[in-house]
């Protein structure tokens, strides 16, 4: 398993070791020595998991206020999905920028979205089925978003507002400018 840092360092690709043989592979996804050692301490306690039927799909970005906040370990295990993490911690050296990666069902790779980030993605495929083990229950009272394409944010999405298809509350999120300070970054 090979835990790599992204341009934002709190965020980690993390790519599983697939052994294959004549019946196809065998994978451990997710070992908490491992994770522990590599990313932190972290204690992963609800599995979530989403299906999105059609390609051009956005979820997010959101994320849970504190106390509630949550850090998410996230993986596509069917289709293809681009991964999204939004750092939104104020006084933080990369407050308001992003780290993409695309996770497929077959390339495993997954992708630590820490607590003070927001997180969306948009589905390549159809069909596209994610599974997230996150570090706290939810909680619809502390459960936050910001506006997927806030200009602000500069993320190149595959889609635009035109053919995206949101929830009726993803669709008017705040921006970043109006989200007060959810999260104040701690060296
Ligand atoms: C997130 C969540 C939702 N729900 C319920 C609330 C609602 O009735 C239904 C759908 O909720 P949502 O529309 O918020 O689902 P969704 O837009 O898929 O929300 C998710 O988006 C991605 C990007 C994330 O990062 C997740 O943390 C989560 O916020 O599921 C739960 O029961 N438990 C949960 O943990």
């Amino acid at each position: 398993m090979q835990f790599q840092k992204t341009a934002i360092s709190e965020v980690v690709l993390i790519a599983p070791k697939r052994i294959g043989d004549n019946r196809g592979y065998f994978s451990e996804t997710f070992r908490q020595d491992m994770f522990a050692e590599n990313v932190g301490g972290w204690q992963l306690i609800q599995d979530n998991q989403s299906l999105s039927a059609e390609v051009g799909t956005v979820r997010g970005l959101h994320f849970q206020l504190n106390p509630r906040a949550q850090g998410k370990l996230v993986r596509c295990i069917a289709g293809a999905i681009l991964d999204v993490a939004v750092d939104i911690r104020e006084g933080s050296p990369t407050y308001g920028q992003h780290v993409k990666a695309e996770l497929t069902a077959d390339n495993g790779h997954q992708l630590w979205v820490p607590p003070g980030f927001a997180h969306g993605f948009c589905t390549l495929e159809p069909n596209s089925i994610i599974s997230y083990k996150v570090t706290d229950y939810y909680s619809p009272d502390h459960d936050r978003g910001l506006l997927w394409n806030d200009p602000e944010l500069g993320i190149e999405w595959p889609v635009d507002a035109q053919t995206a298809i949101l929830s009726a509350k993803d669709k008017v999120q705040p921006r970043l400018v109006d989200l007060g300070t959810a999260f104040v970054y701690d060296v």
